[in-house]
């Protein structure tokens, strides 16, 4: 029914003119809304609310499993993760638009695989897909590399956490991003992260840090320019993506265990 996927983040919660809601069921409960379908310059995409439309869930509580599974149900092979970030260099303000090439995950407690009794071992060395990198970097105007630190959240970090960040060499920081792209990867699916910085996070600025009403601020400030940006983008995804996140599971070995038939299920 879809090959795109769109996930909304903080403040980003409706998309396609003519959305209509599709019930989907998943191996980990419902996702975070009924995914919704519509076409986008001549695609047809699907688009889940990360944090439900009233933004109920917050990144800790968020079932990236269920979403992803969801999303892959309704045929999706390529996913579009835009998500509000905190700067961690002075250079990347608010305002811009950064594709991260690496994560680093530094959130616990999260379920990290959709196989919970088989051994898959994806790789994730390169973590997003390099198709869906290059489209958005050609629409030109965006920072085209980065690392994307994710923190657990709810809170922000403090400013000896924020200031570790920065000097590790990391770029922005974020709470959605894991497991989400790893999630993904599990899927076969091609996810791309399209990191929206809001806010210099707090080791790089001298006030009293940032606020959840800053961030959502500049999100709404810069959501139509997100959704021009994602359009151009659709437009040019190959149909049939033929990149290595598409064969993520080819050679794992397969249990009888209910997560091998999720994983034959998958591999389809
Ligand atoms: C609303 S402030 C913090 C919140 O915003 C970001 O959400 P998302 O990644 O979905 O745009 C950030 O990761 C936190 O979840
Ligand atoms: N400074 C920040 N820290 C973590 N997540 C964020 N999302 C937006 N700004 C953020």
């Amino acid at each position: 029914m879809a090959d795109i996927g769109v996930l909304g983040g903080s403040g980003f919660y409706s998309f396609l003119a003519d959305a209509r809601p599709v019930e989907v069921e998943t191996p980990f409960g419902p996702p975070s809304e009924p995914p919704v379908v519509g076409s986008l310059g001549g695609r047809e995409v699907a688009f889940i609310p990360r944090h439900g439309a009233d933004h109920r869930f917050p990144p800790h509580r968020v079932n990236y499993r269920a979403n992803l599974w969801a999303l892959r149900a309704l045929g999706v092979r390529q996913v579009l993760a835009p998500c509000a970030v905190g700067s961690l260099r002075p250079e990347l303000v608010p305002g811009t638009f950064l594709v991260p090439d690496q994560y680093v995950d530094r959130t616990w407690g999260r379920p990290q695989t959709v196989y919970d009794d088989l051994a898959v071992h994806t790789t994730a060395a390169d973590p997003y897909c390099p198709t869906g990198r290059e489209a958005v970097i050609a629409t030109g105007n965006v920072v085209p590399t980065g690392t994307l630190v994710v923190i657990n959240g709810p809170r922000f970090s403090t400013r000896a956490e924020s200031q570790w960040h920065a000097a590790q060499g990391w770029s922005v920081v974020g709470m959605t991003g894991a497991p989400e792209a790893a999630l993904a990867r599990e899927l076969a699916l091609c996810y791309t992260s399209i990191a929206l910085v809001t806010d210099h996070d707090a080791g790089t600025t001298p006030g009293e840090g940032v606020t959840a009403d800053e961030v959502f601020k500049v999100f709404a400030h810069s959501l139509t320019r997100l959704q021009a940006l994602l359009t151009q983008v659709i437009t040019t995804l190959p149909t049939t993506p033929t990149c290595p996140c598409q064969h993520t599971l080819d050679n794992t070995p397969a249990a009888s265990s209910e997560s091998a038939r999720l994983l034959a299920e998958v591999a389809r």
